[in-house]
């Protein structure tokens, strides 16, 4: 039996966290509620992994074709996932789970799949919201779930250098935790943070709340171990090398398809002393994405830089309570008409070089108390999903980035392409990180629930907001691509571009073992 995913993958958590009465007042006000949600009891179906090869594998490894454990792995954390998990639209699961608990264990694993011709999904933390961990069997005989939740350890540390390895099965938490015993921060923190995994990251280009300031995850990746179907395979020997093309960025993106991530080499920070952050409020968007976008341009923008819409600023206000009032009341004051409100926070850059770059430009302080606000509310999204679920809403999130010129151009367009698909729904954006050249805008959708065809309805908004967005962005600017943005990568990185990622695939995986379905 395995020992991990204790909770239902039907919900973030176990704990039901039911909305406050304010905020669901104001649910069935502007956005309507649907049915409650009636959740059909799903069930694993009879494995197909022969009985050669279970014995083959439980040789090598930890191996489970346990229901209640295949269940635990069927498909990720994407709304049409949590709709499969409460009985609407099929789930893939897959025929075992298997749990090795060492990077030799991993490529003795890769063997038995080969030989007896078994897909593998490498499983982290099951957060992918893209179908990346979906169980699809393809031309294989089987499909087993190779899940790394037994790799979690902090295998070396260098102070002197700031370069941690770190295995792939660590959560965001386990792996903080064990950084800050010696002083040490990743300062990776994607609102996924508390589930999803350094090989899930390093898997799918992840971005974090705090990446304006330490990175995305391929910016602090030194090195990555990893075991292919012929082989092991380290990339990244230095800080920095000109030694030919950087292999590197093949790994990181590679979604499980050229092979599994046992240990990643990170750059760390010291742990930030006093951490600061704060809400700001800016009259219109277009003010907001010119402040922001002069804070990446001069170099200061703050670790967290973040700006929501005045649709997100408007719901955040009204999910605030009996505080809100009073901040509308001294916006009114202020004359600000449409506030949009901006988040800054300060670990690791320098808030006084970002504070002196907003003097003199109309900027509303709201002071710590917002930004407290902010981080404590910082992990809540999946929690208010399960129960906007429960109350019949769907509740989906989109993201892309493009440069400065067309963010507001992409913006409307996406919104204009959602409103078609569903009527009138609350679509509210936000710049989650700041470039030189430009912005990632995060979209999260509430609708009342399509009860005759829920799966449909989002899958029909999302097939509108794709094309929109792939003719003015990036499909993807962090959740990556899996299964879900596959039919717009090619117009996004040609057909030389396939080409050259299924020949890397051919190199490593030749019987196309790895994730398949996939990505290409
Ligand atoms: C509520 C919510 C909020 C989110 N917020 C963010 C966010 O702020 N930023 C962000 O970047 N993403 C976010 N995501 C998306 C998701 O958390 C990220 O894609 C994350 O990096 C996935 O990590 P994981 O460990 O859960 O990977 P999984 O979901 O398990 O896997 C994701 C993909 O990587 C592959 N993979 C996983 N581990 C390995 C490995 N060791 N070796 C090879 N391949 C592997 C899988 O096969 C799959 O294709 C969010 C998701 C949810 C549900």
């Amino acid at each position: 039996m395995c020992n991990t995913v204790a909770v239902t993958r039907a919900r973030w958590t176990t704990e039901t966290t039911p909305l406050p009465p304010h905020a669901l007042a104001w649910l069935s006000q502007r956005v309507g509620l649907g049915e409650p949600f009636s959740e059909v009891p799903v069930s694993a179906p009879p494995s197909t992994l022969s009985a050669d090869a279970f014995t083959a594998l439980e040789a090598v490894s930890t191996i489970s074709a346990d229901g209640a454990d295949r269940l635990g792995r069927a498909g990720g954390l994407s709304y049409l996932d949590l709709l499969r998990h409460r009985g609407h639209g099929s789930l893939a699961v897959p025929d075992a789970v298997v749990l090795p608990s060492s990077p030799a264990e991993v490529l003795e694993v890769l063997q038995v799949c080969v030989e007896h011709d078994i897909a593998v999904v490498p499983f982290g933390g099951g957060t992918s919201v893209v179908g990346g961990v979906e169980a699809l069997r393809v031309s294989k005989s089987a499909v087993v779930a190779l899940d790394l939740a037994g790799l979690g350890s902090l295998v070396s540390i260098d102070p002197v250098s700031h370069v941690a390895v770190l295995q792939a099965g660590l959560t965001g938490p386990e792996a903080e935790r064990l950084l800050g015993e010696h002083g040490f921060t990743l300062g990776h923190v994607p609102q996924s943070f508390e589930r999803a995994t350094i090989g899930g990251f390093a898997a799918t280009r992840s971005a974090g709340q705090a990446s304006s300031g330490y990175g995305r995850f391929e910016d602090m990746v030194e090195s990555v171990r990893m075991a292919t179907p012929v082989g092991e395979w380290v990339v990244g020997a230095a800080p920095a090398s000109a030694a030919g093309p950087d292999l590197k960025q093949l790994v990181l993106g590679s979604e499980g398809l050229f092979g599994v991530i046992t240990e990643v080499s990170v750059r760390v920070r010291p742990k930030p002393y006093g951490p600061r952050y704060e809400g700001f409020v800016v009259d219109g968007w277009e003010a907001g994405v010119d402040l922001v976008r002069t804070l990446a341009q001069d170099g200061v923008p703050a670790d967290i830089t973040r700006l929501s819409d005045v649709d997100e600023t408007e719901v955040a206000l009204e999910l605030a309570g009996s505080k809100a009032a009073a901040v509308k009341k001294y916006l009114r004051f202020r004359g600000v008409k449409q506030p949009c409100l901006v988040i800054l926070g300060w670990e690791c850059r320098s808030r006084s070089a970002t504070m002196s770059a907003l003097s003199g430009k109309k900027v509303v302080r709201l002071g710590r108390a917002m930004g407290a606000s902010w981080l404590h509310g910082r992990f809540n999204g999946p929690r208010q999903r399960d129960a906007l679920l429960d109350a019949g809403v769907c509740v989906e999130t989109l993201e892309t980035a493009t440069h400065w010129s067309r963010v507001s151009e992409l913006r409307d367009a996406v919104r204009a392409a959602l409103v078609s698909e569903l009527g009138d729904p609350v679509v509210m954006c936000h710049i989650s990180h700041a470039y030189e050249t430009g912005a990632s805008l995060y979209f999260t959708v509430l609708v009342p629930r399509d009860l005759a065809d829920p799966v449909g309805q989002w899958q029909r908004a999302k097939t509108a907001a794709s094309d929109v967005i792939s003719q003015l962005g990036t499909i993807t600017h962090h959740h990556a691509v899996g299964r879900d943005h596959q039919p717009w990568l090619e117009n996004e990185i040609g057909s030389i571009g396939v080409g050259v990622l299924r020949a890397v695939k051919a190199q490593l995986d030749p019987t196309g073992i790895l994730n398949p379905g996939k990505l290409l």
